[in-house]
């Protein structure tokens, strides 16, 4: 057998079929949906009389356009997000696939909730019409969007014609600083190979950095890779990712559990396996890192200067520019924001949670802005109230509400009004993602929570915070 990369071997072990040079039919392990991208593919399946094949393989939560209100029901005001959740829950029943409803107390966005309830197992191929479906690479498995056309495919088939990715590695060696964290590494990384950086690849992190990641930060890294292009993020599963799995997935006992084990040691680059690209960071350069800008590779240090429009990205820099209102050369630090918002499936987890604890607690967001955290699931939210951690939250003056997609981006009630300026640990400032005419800046948990506190763009690593030495 020639020297493998691990998502060659991914591939491999799941293609049913070689089509061609470039396309494999690929089986799918898990199938995740929303109530966005699954209408008209079931509407499509429907149409053609046919059945879902393999309804257990599928899972479903309603995570866009639901409302985060504290209130204990969760009714959808919009009539045209309502009838999407009701068709997702229609389809559902009809087809027997399990799903998280709006008034589950699980419900979250899709890629909070698959992995916390073991779900997502290293080796696995998990699809999704969703781009943020590469979080999963933070356990070995290759997950990645697909369009809706495609969701219908995976649907009556369980498998996907698939043109297969090159293989790029990302190897960040040394240690991340106080006060920085993996979203802060990612923005770098972004920052520097550009949002086209990665287009066409998958790509597999390796090197001592990402070894001392938590599984948590593991999946911010993954997450955000799709902002470089990305189309897989891979990280070889270790003792951390099997722990993680195990501790969540009770099913894998037994014999299965020693059949699991040996094929898990088998997901890893073989040591001469050919990557078409290769890049190297050392993390101890990693400062925390915010976007000046409309795309996620328009990010800088904290401590540096927005570029100024220049080459090849003279238009885009001009343009988003005029369009965040900032001006060549200034710093972001200092920079008033109007709203904080803490949630995303980038940013949601209970260690988010506790890094924005850390940084809030005994002090009082700023009487000038609103800020706003959003549990990615019912779970973290829990976990988070049980942990007291809420409670220092909303003691510090921060809105404590219902889990999912929120203020990510404007498709529910969570929306950022004309100029309104946001200081938020989600993974795209298109735009307009946030609310018409509304800026945003991406940066970490703590980073966000140190500006709710300030009212404008502010160092972490300058709070003078009681445990510095445990933000991230
Ligand atoms: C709505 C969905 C198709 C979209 C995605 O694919 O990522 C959304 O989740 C996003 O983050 O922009
Ligand atoms: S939290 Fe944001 S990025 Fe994640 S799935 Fe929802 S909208 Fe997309």
């Amino acid at each position: 057998m020639p020297s493998r990369t691990l998502y060659q071997k991914l591939v491999d072990s799941h293609t049913v079929t070689r089509l061609d040079d470039q396309n494999v039919l690929l089986f799918c392990d898990l199938h995740l949906m929303n109530e966005y991208t699954s209408p008209q593919a079931f509407a499509g399946l429907h149409e053609q009389g046919r059945e879902v094949l393999m309804p257990a393989q599928n899972v479903s939560t309603v995570s866009h356009v639901i409302p985060t209100h504290p209130v204990a029901n969760r009714i959808i005001q919009n009539p045209a997000a309502a009838l999407q959740a009701s068709n997702l829950k229609r389809n559902c029943v009809r087809h027997g696939i399990p799903l998280f409803d709006t008034n589950d107390a699980l419900q979250g966005i899709e890629h909070i909730i698959a992995p916390e309830h073991g779900m997502i197992r290293p080796g696995m191929v998990v699809i999704c019409g969703d781009s943020h479906t590469t979080t999963y690479g933070a356990l070995g498995a290759l997950g990645f969007g697909i369009g809706t056309s495609e969701v219908e495919h995976v649907l009556a088939t369980q498998t996907l014609v698939y043109r297969t990715a090159d293989d790029m590695r990302i190897r960040v060696d040394g240690r991340l600083p106080i006060g920085t964290t993996s979203k802060d590494l990612i923005l770098m990384v972004i920052s520097r190979i550009s949002a086209q950086g990665a287009r066409g690849h998958a790509v597999e992190f390796c090197g001592s950095a990402i070894d001392a990641l938590s599984i948590e930060a593991r999946f911010t890294l993954c997450n955000m890779t799709v902002e470089a292009g990305a189309r897989g993020a891979l990280i070889a599963p270790d003792q951390a990712a099997i722990d993680y799995v195990l501790a969540r997935a009770p099913d894998i006992n037994g014999d299965i559990r020693d059949r699991a084990l040996a094929h898990w040691a088998t997901l890893f680059s073989d040591d001469d396996a050919v990557f078409h690209i290769e890049h190297r960071f050392d993390a101890s350069d990693v400062a925390p890192h915010v976007t000046w800008g409309t795309s996620p590779d328009q990010a800088i240090p904290i401590n540096g200067n927005v570029p100024a429009p220049g080459g090849s990205q003279r238009l885009s820099t001009e343009q988003a520019l005029r369009y965040t209102g900032l001006q060549a050369g200034m710093t972001l630090e200092g920079l008033k924001v109007d709203h904080v918002f803490i949630g995303s499936c980038t940013n949601a987890r209970i260690e988010d949670l506790r890094a924005v604890a850390k940084v809030v607690e005994g002090r009082h967001v700023s009487p000038t802005l609103r800020a706003m955290v959003v549990p990615g699931s019912g779970a973290v939210k829990v976990q988070a109230e049980a942990e007291g951690i809420a409670q220092i939250l909303i003691d510090a003056g921060l809105e404590w509400r219902q889990p999912g997609c929120s203020m990510c981006l404007a498709m529910n009630d969570d929306i950022l009004s004309p100029g309104q300026r946001c200081a938020s640990t989600t993974n795209r400032n298109f735009e307009g993602r946030q609310g018409r005419g509304a800026v945003t800046h991406l940066m970490s948990p703590a980073m966000a929570a140190a500006a709710a506190i300030t009212g404008h763009i502010t160092d972490v690593r300058h709070m003078d915070l009681a445990t510095s030495e445990s933000i991230a």
